[in-house]
């Protein structure tokens, strides 16, 4: 009985887990499909071994059944040893049967988990930048991570156990009618009296656990926040504040936790009590059966065995609806995003940029907002050109559009008004992949990506060879700090370059951009402060991967506005002046004023 009652306490467990099961909400799982019949070998011989095993399992009750009857009752040892050989038989082919089952089903599990990870993840890479925009981040990793994890651990248990069973379930009624189908129907009647009283009161326990899930979830989310931010909460002296806040929220988890567990403990005391006198009433119920002569002590061994059988599966199938209710839900949240289309994509008729490149740019009457809806203006009529070889310097107050004209060039978003051209193509129609490698992008903040320092200086270019890299490296002057590092190129640098200094950083980015080789540069310069030695690395590193290109540039420094062949003044999205600096000095107006607020003007010109 101790078994039994560990059983019931299992299945009272079991019960509670079982959320509302709504069968709507598992019509996402048939998006599922399509990657399971990608493999169709392995999805027939998961069947096969699940229906062999279901059926072996549901055999060896009604040969015990015979063992009893012909074989303890009637004293016949040969009887006993040859159901007992009987019975190892069958217990050999359901073990080789559930073994590759398993093995079936969890590879198909792996296989399926691995071709939906590859098809989200190399999508989303391909989605519009507008998409991230409007899109965190931290819950689209969540759901290639969490989501994928979900549904691996469904196809891999979860089916395979619904199916499962539901054949246990179909075969022991069978079996049972087949013995006695008085008792069956009294244990089909029995059967969800017990069930039902149990999970209505497990539905009203949900609640609780929710509660303290989202206790959890605040204290989760608190310390990642407060354990990221560590050196602000030292300068603001607040560790001793944030820990009390952290214990508030720590406390009332345990508070929910406590009270959660308190009603889960009556649910298992009230399954373990009403299972068992379930039991009790059959077993006397049967009992007198037998002695009335009706069935007899193997039918009635065989038929608990078949009824316990049974209500176990019931109870696994709640369990596992509840799974896959889940399991929709992180399909649906995955399908969702394969079904998001890109909609900035390569024309259906691509025109071919010349060879070689020209190197020219020209914006005309271009004008672009963020918000598709209510097209709220960033940039107005926007027009100038940039002939091969020229340096063209953005300046203009912050918000005033500068970024997201480089944005617009790389064909990040789409113009809504005029057009773009490089070297005389509309970049509509140029294929996108054509366009972009016509540019190299170092960004204000260049990424540093997790990996050695030559995976970063390779990551537009991966089949460059040691000695172009090299080359890369020496004329953005990372050579030198780099044969300083006691791995050499080989170094690992952190998943955000930590190890690396600003100044390098952007070196490494200047370094990155000149492998690339692209005729048309575009440079977003740091605002934040470099050291006047750092400052002159980053310059000269810049000097020469401007040589020879067409370069647009928002500057923030003196040394490149000055030597800019021309320069367009921004203020809220219009172009409003633009000439070289020396002539927009002479003009006085708003360039003067803004580069003496900006460049510090007046220091030079003392
Ligand atoms: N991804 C975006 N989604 C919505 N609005 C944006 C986005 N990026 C920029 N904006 C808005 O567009 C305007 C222009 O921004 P932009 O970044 O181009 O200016 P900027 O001149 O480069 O400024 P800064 O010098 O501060 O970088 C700003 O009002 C900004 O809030």
């Amino acid at each position: 009985m101790t078994d039994q009652a560990a059983s019931n306490e299992n299945e009272a467990e079991k019960i509670l887990e079982t959320p509302n099961v709504n069968p709507r909400k598992l019509q996402p799982l048939a998006k599922l499909a399509p990657f399971m019949l990608r493999y169709p070998v392995r999805l027939v011989l998961t069947i096969v071994f699940l229906l062999v095993s279901a059926l072996s399992s549901l055999a060896i009750p009604a040969v015990m059944g015979g063992a009893i009857d012909e074989g303890f009752l009637q004293q016949n040892l040969d009887n006993v040893t040859r159901y007992g050989w009987l019975i190892l038989g069958i217990a050999a082919i359901m073990g080789l049967a559930s073994g590759a089952r398993f093995y079936f089903i969890a590879s198909l599990g792996e296989k399926v988990l691995a071709d939906l990870r590859e098809a989200v993840f190399g999508h989303l890479l391909r989605l519009d930048t507008h998409y991230f925009d409007t899109n965190r981040v931290g819950e689209l990793t969540s759901r290639l991570n969490g989501d994928v994890g979900v549904i691996r651990f469904a196809v891999a248990s979860s089916f395979s156990l619904a199916l499962r069973s539901l054949v246990t379930i179909i075969g022991a009624l069978v079996m049972m009618m087949l013995t006695s189908p008085v008792m069956t129907i009294a244990v089909v009647v029995l059967v969800p009296c017990i069930l039902f009283p149990l999970i209505a009161y497990s539905r009203r326990l949900r609640g609780m656990s929710r509660k303290t899930q989202d206790a959890l979830a605040d204290l989760s989310a608190m310390s990642t926040e407060m354990l990221g931010a560590t050196r602000t909460v030292k300068a603001f002296t607040q560790e001793g504040v944030q820990s009390d806040i952290y214990n508030r929220h720590s406390r009332e988890s345990y508070r929910a936790e406590v009270q959660r567990l308190g009603a889960r403990a009556v649910l298992v005391g009230m399954a373990i009590f009403l299972g068992t006198a379930a039991i009790v009433g059959l077993v006397w119920w049967g009992a007198r059966a037998v002695f009335e002569g009706s069935v007899s002590a193997g039918e009635l061994a065989q038929f608990m065995v078949y009824a316990l059988m049974a209500s176990g599966a019931l109870t696994n199938i709640s369990d596992v609806l509840g799974t896959l209710q889940q399991v929709a839900g992180a399909t649906e949240r995955l399908t969702e995003i394969l079904d998001t289309e890109a909609t900035i994509d390569d024309p259906a008729v691509p025109v071919v940029l010349p060879t070689p490149p020209l190197g020219t740019v020209s914006f005309d009457h271009v004008a672009f907002g963020y918000d598709k809806v209510g097209f709220e203006r960033v940039l107005s009529d926007i027009s100038f050109d940039v002939a091969k070889g020229e340096t063209v310097a953005l300046v203009g107050p912050s918000g005033s559009g500068k970024s997201t004209m480089l944005s617009l060039l790389q064909r990040f978003y789409d113009v809504q008004g005029g057009s773009i051209r490089v070297d005389g193509v509309d970049i509509r129609d140029v294929r996108l992949m054509e366009l972009r490698q016509r540019f190299a992008y170092v960004e204000q903040e260049p990424t540093i990506f997790a990996g050695t320092i030559a995976d970063n200086i390779r990551f537009g270019k991966p089949d460059a060879s040691d000695v172009e890299v090299e080359a890369a490296a020496r004329a953005a002057l990372v050579h030198d700090f780099v044969v300083e590092m006691p791995l050499g190129y080989g170094t690992m640098v952190g998943e955000r370059g930590i190890t690396l200094s600003g100044g390098q950083k952007q070196r490494l980015a200047i370094a990155r951009a000149i492998l690339k080789n692209a005729p048309i540069l575009l440079l977003d310069e740091a605002t934040s402060a470099l050291d006047a030695q750092s400052e002159q690395l980053v310059q000269k590193a810049l000097e020469h991967l401007m040589t020879g290109r067409t370069t647009l540039v928002i500057a923030h420094r003196l040394a490149t506005i000055r030597d800019a062949d021309k320069i367009l003044v921004l203020d809220a999205g219009h172009i409003i002046d633009q000439g070289t600096h020396d002539e927009l000095v002479a003009k006085g107006g708003r360039y003067a004023e803004l580069a003496r607020l900006q460049f510090r003007l007046d220091d030079i010109h003392a």
